[in-house]
């Protein structure tokens, strides 16, 4: 019985979670597992770190919607990735393809179709992106995070399972947490984190009010790569990280309300662990507004408290941070009564049901 399965994904960190979440799993089923991502994205740095699971670097271009000229090479590259995927996936012969989707992913599904070889892809947003769209048709199957997301998939191939959350982020130890950033016990602590790869417009406005909230919070804050403020190294209970790996379920243990961009990984970890959370969606301009809708359902399912970045000022933000930790009980109360399910072992079921003989 052949169980090989190849993964892809990647150009963010939320596109290579899921398939850090489904590695152990898989590896505890017996499976051999390789991974396919592009030369220079975060993927490979997060998937190198991981035992036992060879990286296949392939040509990768970025697929936009709007005017550059990268327009006109880019293309070539995703047509030459393609053909590398094509090999790749001929000479492993893997009997699966599961993708989290982004641009390295659409040559991987096109690759295992050419190959005849059945491939899954995994949705985490309410819309599909466009990588997503593209490699839809030649999928096996689509799994979904959201419910509402099927509206967009083809019948027969959409399946909703749920957020896939990695196991290691709820064994996080809060003593651990604060011990990494030097706070003190027992005066609450505010999380801040800009997506994988950060925000300069959240980074900006939480530093304006740094002053204030230091008085009734201690503040760990992931700001991304090249981010980090020097002059706000030696500020006592404020703690600064670019990208946080093995440790973030520590500080996520410790965090008692939680400021985030609306990334669909990101908000449902929060959801996982009970964390109220105050979201500020990336906006229409710098993406297809995905991040609105996700963050729009949490603050429908009173999860989450919104703050559009059109409307983030210095003084909006601060006023909605003290507003969520006053009503973080009730916060707290509606997470409660969500039920997640085990949704990795949906997937797992569904890998093994996929998998060509
Ligand atoms: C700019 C962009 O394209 N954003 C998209 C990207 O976001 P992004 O990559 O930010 O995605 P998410 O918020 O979904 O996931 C980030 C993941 O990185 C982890 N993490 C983050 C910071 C850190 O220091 N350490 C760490 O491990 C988080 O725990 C989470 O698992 O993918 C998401 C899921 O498709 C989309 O909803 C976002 O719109």
């Amino acid at each position: 019985m052949n169980k090989k399965i190849i993964l892809t994904g990647g150009g963010t960190a939320g596109h290579v979670m899921v398939n850090l979440a489904l590695i152990p799993k898989l590896k505890e089923r017996g499976w051999d597992i390789a991974y396919i991502g592009s030369h220079q994205g975060i993927e490979r740095e997060l998937i190198s770190k991981v035992e036992g699971v060879p990286y296949f670097p392939i040509s990768t271009g970025k697929l936009r919607r709007y005017f550059d000229w990268n327009n006109f090479k880019d293309p070539f590259k995703v047509l030459k990735g393609t053909l590398q995927a094509y090999w790749i996936i001929k000479k492993e012969k893997p009997s699966l393809v599961f993708s989290k989707g982004g641009f390295v992913s659409v040559p991987v599904i096109i690759g295992a179709w050419l190959n005849g070889v059945p491939a899954i892809i995994h949705e985490s947003d309410i819309t599909p992106g466009l990588a997503n769209k593209i490699a839809m048709p030649f999928a096996t199957k689509i799994c979904v995070t959201f419910p509402e997301t099927l509206r967009h998939i083809k019948e027969e191939k959409g399946i909703y399972i749920g957020a896939v959350v990695r196991e290691q982020l709820k064994q996080g130890n809060a003593d651990k947490g604060r011990a990494l950033c030097q706070f003190e016990k027992g005066k609450p602590v505010l999380l801040a984190m800009g997506g994988s790869l950060g925000s300069k417009r959240i980074n900006d406005a939480l530093r304006a009010n740094l002053q204030t909230l230091l008085a009734d919070f201690q503040i760990v804050h992931i700001c991304g790569k090249g981010n980090i403020d020097a002059k706000l190294a030696s500020a006592k209970g404020y703690k600064q990280f670019e990208y946080v790996d093995e440790e973030l379920p520590h500080l996520m243990a410790m965090a008692d309300i939680v400021v985030s961009r609306a990334g669909a990984n990101s908000i449902f970890e929060f959801l996982a662990l009970r964390k109220p959370m105050l979201l500020i969606p990336l906006s229409k301009e710098a993406s297809r507004g995905d991040q609105i809708l996700n963050a729009r359902s949490f603050e429908k399912s009173g999860y989450a408290a919104v703050l559009m970045e059109e409307d983030l000022t210095n003084e909006s933000l601060r006023n909605a941070i003290y507003h969520l930790y006053e009503n973080k009980d009730r916060y707290r109360q509606n997470m409660e009564r969500s039920d997640a399910g085990d949704t990795l072992q949906k997937l797992l079921t569904l890998i093994e049901e996929a998998r060509k003989s």
